[in-house]
């Protein structure tokens, strides 16, 4: 398969002039995880990763099958009210609105080599944060790995230019 083709491109959702890119349609066909974890795992495999940390939601659907097959721990950034405390949280922006991301304290993250994988890289608010809750952590961020990088929305201009970012497709 291509998995690219299998992308849907929605107006206007979730508020007027956001073209949306729904990656469901792609985890849908029985192809399409395979051939998108094993082009991400290629991706991050060189940068050596201890970690993989993604934020809800979608982002987790790619870092379970990329820790398992890279057999690494996999930390999961939550959107608030969603983990017991104690957490540490970091307040962002992204294309459409404002949230919080939220990751359990106490993590033994001091030293760790992460990388930060989503499906979309937009305005890169929400990586951004995910980036300095690892930070907070002691953790090393050595890497950014995207299904999709939306050039036009700049998302790589919020993140350090010392870390390398990767995308499967640039839109
Ligand atoms: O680069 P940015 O402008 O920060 O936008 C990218 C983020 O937006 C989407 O998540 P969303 O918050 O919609 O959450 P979801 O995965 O739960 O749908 C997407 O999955 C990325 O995490
Ligand atoms: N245009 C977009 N499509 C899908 N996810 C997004 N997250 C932020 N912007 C997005």
């Amino acid at each position: 398969m291509q998995w690219l083709q299998y992308v849907r491109e929605i107006p206007d959702f979730p508020e007027p002039g956001v073209l949306f890119r729904d990656i469901l349609p792609v985890l849908a066909h029985p192809d399409g995880l395979a051939e998108i974890v094993q082009e991400l795992e290629a991706l991050i495999r060189p940068w050596q990763p201890e970690v993989i940390m993604a934020p809800e939601a979608r982002g987790f659907l790619l870092a379970g099958p990329l820790a398992f097959s890279l057999n690494v721990g996999l930390v999961a950034v939550r959107k608030p009210g969603k983990l017991p405390a104690p957490v540490i949280d970091e307040a962002y922006t992204l294309e459409y609105g404002e949230n919080h991301l939220q990751m359990e304290a106490g993590l033994p993250l001091a030293g760790k080599r992460v990388v930060i994988v989503d499906d979309v890289l937009a305005t890169g608010g929400t990586v951004a944060a995910a980036a300095r809750l690892a930070h907070r952590a002691g953790a090393e961020v050595v890497g950014f790995a995207f299904l999709i990088e939306l050039v036009s929305l700049q998302g790589r201009s919020r993140l350090s230019s010392e870390v390398p970012v990767g995308a499967l497709t640039a839109l």
